[in-house]
């Protein structure tokens, strides 16, 4: 069995004078949340309009579900839900019309998929009221429903808590989260804002002009972004001592050339010095250090961060 859902090697897109994606080589396992991160114009719609196969690719292949052929292609993309570029919409329609409506249009079988993912979404009772009047955060449930119909396998969704409130974005998470958990799908989701994936996201790819500069798991993401407290001491061994014994933690590690960097009291650090001076130790160099998601996003593509 193959474990990758998605696989693009080489793939790259070319319009007039420049690159939209270079050379992209993405994986993405089976039962993974892929958290695909860049900025505005850095190519995450262009590579996800080629695997859902609104655009053809200038060079390299996609592989889904382990197939790379045209025709297997075709067969496997009924396999993806998808919300891009907004959902898919009738505005003067109701949540119910709207999702039989895509149901038809797509020949799935059995009305009764139309409750139950309305249910799943919590829109079923929104009566006659036309999807225009919804707001925001219902409209992208209502487009996520519309993707779930024909029960995809992977959902490929571009920026879709952009511009929800917090509660919406909140609700998006969750929603995804319980897809994931309890029917095993795999998702890829795209944002320009990493703390907005960091919540739900189990796997990350940072896309800058064009390339996938790095791919990540959560906790290698984590180990990078964690906080510490740096401690540069003449004697570690003892100072561990003391950090056992006085502030009843193990959460630290002795690095390279007498660093520690201790995981706790992070809000005591004037504690922590004064307990290791008090204890004989000579501090040589004392700090917080480690980055936010924000900043390390920011200076991962090479940018300064404002604000
Ligand atoms: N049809 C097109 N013709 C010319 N250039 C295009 C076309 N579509 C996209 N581009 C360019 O390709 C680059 C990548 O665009 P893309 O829409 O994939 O980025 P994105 O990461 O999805 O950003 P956004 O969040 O703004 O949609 C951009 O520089 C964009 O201007």
């Amino acid at each position: 069995m193959n474990e990758h859902v998605l696989q693009t090697n080489g793939l790259t897109k070319k319009f007039k004078h420049s690159f939209a994606l270079d050379k992209v080589d993405m994986s993405i396992r089976k039962g993974s949340i892929y958290g695909f991160i860049g900025q505005n114009g850095a190519g995450k719609s262009t590579l996800i309009r080629i695997v859902t196969g609104l655009a053809f690719p200038s060079g390299g292949t996609v592989e889904l579900f382990g197939q790379s052929s045209q025709r297997e292609l075709v067969a496997t993309r009924k396999r993806i839900g998808s919300i891009i570029e907004g959902p898919a919409l009738f505005p003067n329609m109701t949540a119910v019309d709207n999702l039989e409506a895509h149901r038809l249009m797509r020949g799935i079988p059995g009305k009764d998929c139309v409750a139950r993912t309305l249910r799943f979404v919590g829109l079923q009772d929104t009566g006659k009221k036309t999807a225009k009047n919804f707001s925001l955060g219902m409209k992208q449930r209502l487009g996520l429903a519309i993707a779930l119909l024909g029960d995809p396998e992977f959902l490929i969704l571009d920026e879709p808590t952009n511009g929800l409130d917090p509660m919406g974005v909140v609700e998006m998470r969750e929603l995804l989260k319980k897809l994931n958990r309890e029917r095993g799908i795999t998702i890829l989701i795209s944002s320009h804002i990493l703390s907005e994936l960091h919540l739900l996201a189990t796997h990350y790819g940072i896309i800058h002009h064009g390339q996938l500069l790095e791919q990540l798991t959560t906790k290698e993401l984590n180990d990078k972004c964690q906080q510490y407290l740096h401690i540069k001491v003449n004697d570690p061994g003892r100072a561990a001592t003391v950090i056992e014994n006085k502030l009843g933690t193990t959460e630290y590690e002795v690095v390279s050339s007498g660093i520690m960097k201790l995981y706790k009291h992070l809000d005591q650090p004037g504690k922590v010095s004064t307990l290791l001076a008090s204890e004989g130790l000579v501090i040589e160099e004392f700090m917080p250090m480690g980055e936010d998601l924000e900043s390390f996003f920011t200076k991962r593509i090479g940018g300064v961060r404002h604000g």
